[in-house]
């Protein structure tokens, strides 16, 4: 990598998201950090009581101690845990992220420009017509689940709610219980859709109101590199290689670090292979939250994510007692102008609109 790329300064983020970006000429990637070749895991942060091998199963998780959970020097809170997912159980996960999830009453950026009806059933509208260009699975960009992030705002509210998934709230407890922190309640997620030619600008997610509990990232499909760097902008990023079935968990001081996602990136083999359905219902433990995908629902699924990535983020939103601040007459106002879409580029999809959170510099897309 150049040597300006990992300089420290004010623009060392920006040059580091604009140098993985680059599409011509590519850049080498030999110094993003690939978990996958790492072998010594971390077991002891992970509170192995915290959860046995069939809560764990009934999620879609390997036991605890078969987990490859990494820490990052120069990252405290951050925690990368390379693919705890069972064989075949990523495809439930996908068919919940494309089939399940983009349904009403959860918000998507087709809501933005485009009425109820048309975007009620994105799924069965897009499953037969995937071949064609632009279905409305591949113009989704994002989702949100529970407090809906209201993206001109950039705040969540009482009057904004819907159910939260269970079987997606019982897997981020799982993980965040045996990551350290038990009680984690799921009050929000945001759904990221991305395309091959997709971004994310710089940002910090701080728009929860209570930061003392954790991040999950959970990311299913194509490959992308994340550029995880600290607390101020000018501090220089880590980049690493985010695989389909990977976990990250922002704690602590990382909870409130800057990231970003410049790049897609096609996925390893070995990692497309993962995500295939196990094709048998028996290996599901009773009562298990994760569900045989039928052939028919995995050949929409995979046609779709052989050039896409969906990252969802399980936030919580509001501490132990902690209520919404009232809103004022200014921010119910601002609240109405809502972007098309969020904060990605975009490019294909021909929306340009951007997120632009938590007062940062402006984003690097755009220079
Ligand atoms: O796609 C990713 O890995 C990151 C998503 C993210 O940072 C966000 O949704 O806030
Ligand atoms: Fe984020």
């Amino acid at each position: 990598m150049a040597a300006s790329v990992v300089e420290g300064g004010e623009d060392a983020f920006r040059k580091m998201f604009k140098f993985y970006k680059r599409r011509d000429p590519p850049p080498d990637f030999r110094d993003v950090a690939d978990f996958r070749d790492y072998c010594n895991s971390l077991f002891t942060c992970l509170s192995r009581t915290s959860l046995n091998h069939e809560d764990a199963a009934q999620v879609g998780l390997k036991p605890i101690r078969d987990w490859r959970a990494f820490s990052l020097q120069g990252h405290p809170g951050f925690l990368f845990i390379s693919n705890p997912f069972l064989r075949g159980s990523q495809a439930f996960w996908v068919r919940q992220c494309l089939k399940t999830y983009p349904q009403k009453p959860n918000v998507c950026n087709l809501d933005m420009h485009m009425s109820p009806s048309e975007t009620q059933d994105i799924w069965d509208k897009s499953a037969y017509l995937l071949r064609q260009p632009k279905t409305l699975l591949e113009k989704l960009r994002w989702v949100t689940l529970g407090y809906h992030y209201n993206w001109g705002s950039k705040t969540y509210s009482a009057d904004h709610h819907t159910a939260f998934p269970s079987e997606l709230h019982a897997l981020a407890f799982r993980i965040t219980a045996a990551c350290g922190f038990p009680g984690f309640s799921s009050e929000a997620a945001i759904l990221n859709y991305y395309r091959s030619d997709s971004s994310l600008g710089i940002h910090v997610d701080e728009s929860e109101l209570d930061h003392s509990q954790p991040l999950l990232s959970l990311s299913f499909g194509q490959s992308a590199i994340f550029l995880l760097g600290g607390p101020h902008r000018q501090d220089p990023p880590t980049a690493m290689f985010m695989h389909s079935g990977d976990v990250m968990v922002m704690s602590g001081p990382s909870r409130l670090t800057y990231h970003a996602v410049p790049r897609i990136l096609p996925a390893p083999l070995e990692c497309a292979s993962f995500l295939e359905p196990s094709g048998s219902a028996s290996v599901l433990p009773d009562g298990s939250a994760v569900e045989p995908v039928t052939e028919e629902d995995w050949a929409v699924c995979s046609r779709y994510i052989q050039n896409s990535r969906v990252n969802v983020t399980v936030r919580q939103v509001l501490g132990l007692g902690q209520s919404f601040p009232e809103t004022t007459p200014s921010s119910v106002f601002q609240s109405e102008k809502l972007p098309a879409n969020g904060y990605r580029d975009g490019a294909a999809g021909g929306d340009n609109g951007k997120r632009k959170r938590s007062g940062s510099d402006s984003n690097p897309d755009k220079t």
